[in-house]
């Protein structure tokens, strides 16, 4: 696939992410249709411009559309953004397999690794969608939706092994405050997507118990730490966590009140419980919450040590107190640096 230009563009769902990249792609001069699970939602796009639940005071392009009807909105579609959360991808995207259009360019948003299977979002894609996943472009980088809706200026990755897919969708989202690099290594950019979630519900813990930037800059690097080993053993390149999908996305994520994930760690840490902790992020999706638990399985399966993602599974799916829980991370074994 070489010089394709990408006019019409399908975003399936409509949260905060999905919306903003919607309008993203509007303001790079795309036409967009949108698919919203709740007809109510998708009116108010089409016909009032705002999507009030997910980017309260954001005014959306004129030329964004909207339904709740997949096949009307995939339709024509010459690439199709994926915007629903991890554990849901499977599920939504077996019900739109067949109205996929055969040539559209499939893109992932999604930053997590699927419980059960451990694979990747282009994987699934790939599996369900039965397209090479090297096909699939993944969208990566520090992009806190809000900030990007706001027309803040951000970079962002756009991987696939299809160096001419990602450059098509390159050229179908840059616009002034948007900057899209291109990248081949998928796996490097899906996991340090899925990971940086996982450290920041840590950052978010260490906060709410009240500690500074010295706890917070260790969890980023040792956690970068822990992702990069991860990445190398499942063969990413190293350069990657370096960049926007790695550190960029980790130290934005893990510092900014905006994530949802560190909001969610930060409430568990203030002694709040996870029922609590999730109201707090407004029924959004913590991606890390889940993660957490399949990163786990897949780096023990490949025998990988990842202990910040080990103590958030703990507290997430064991119920273990959060000091407790610093201090085993703090207590273990002395080692070298990189060993
Ligand atoms: N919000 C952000 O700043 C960013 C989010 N992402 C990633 O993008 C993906 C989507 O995130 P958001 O749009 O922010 O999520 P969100 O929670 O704001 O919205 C999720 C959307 O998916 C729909 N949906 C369809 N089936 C669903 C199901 N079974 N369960 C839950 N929701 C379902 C919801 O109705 C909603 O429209 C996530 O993987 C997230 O990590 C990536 C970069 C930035
Ligand atoms: O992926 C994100 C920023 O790059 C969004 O992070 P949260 O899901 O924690 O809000």
């Amino acid at each position: 696939m070489t010089g394709v230009t990408v006019q019409s563009v399908t975003v399936l769902g409509a949260g905060s992410w999905g919306t903003t990249f919607a309008k993203v792609l509007a303001d790079a001069g795309r036409d967009v249709t949108m698919w919203a699970r709740r007809a109510e939602v998708a009116a108010e796009i089409r016909d009032g411009h705002t999507n009030s639940r997910y980017l309260p005071g954001v005014e959306l392009p004129s030329r964004l559309t909207a339904t709740s009807d997949p096949a009307e909105a995939l339709a024509g579609a010459e690439a199709v953004v994926l915007a629903v959360p991890s554990q849901s991808l499977r599920a939504n995207l077996t019900g739109w397999r067949e109205l996929l259009p055969r040539e559209a360019i499939l893109v992932s948003l999604a930053k997590g690794v699927e419980l059960g299977s451990l694979k990747r979002m282009s994987e699934v894609i790939s599996e369900i969608a039965e397209v090479p996943s090297g096909d699939v472009v993944v969208v990566s980088g520090p992009n806190l939706a809000k900030e990007i809706a706001q027309r803040q200026p951000a970079a962002a990755v756009l991987a696939s092994a299809d160096h001419d897919r990602a450059v098509a969708i390159q050229q179908a989202s840059f616009n002034s405050y948007f900057r899209p690099y291109t990248n081949t290594d998928v796996v490097g950019c899906e996991l340090g997507g899925a990971c940086k979630n996982v450290i920041a519900l840590s950052c978010g813990i260490a906060s709410g118990l009240g500690f500074g930037a010295n706890t917070m800059a260790t969890l980023i690097t040792r956690g970068l730490a822990e992702t990069a080993r991860l990445g190398a053993k499942l063969g990413a390149d190293p350069l990657t966590f370096a960049g926007l999908a790695g550190v960029g996305d980790l130290v934005a994520t893990c510092a900014s009140p905006l994530s949802r994930n560190r909001t969610f760690g930060e409430r568990i840490g203030r002694g709040e419980t996870t029922a609590q902790a999730q109201e707090a992020v407004g029924g959004q999706v913590a991606e890390g919450v889940m993660s957490c638990q399949s990163i786990r399985e897949l780096a023990r399966g490949v025998g990988v040590d990842m202990p910040i993602t080990e103590a958030m599974y703990r507290v997430c799916h064991e119920g273990m107190d959060p000091v407790r829980v610093g201090a085993e991370l703090l207590g273990r074994q002395q080692k070298h640096e990189w060993s």
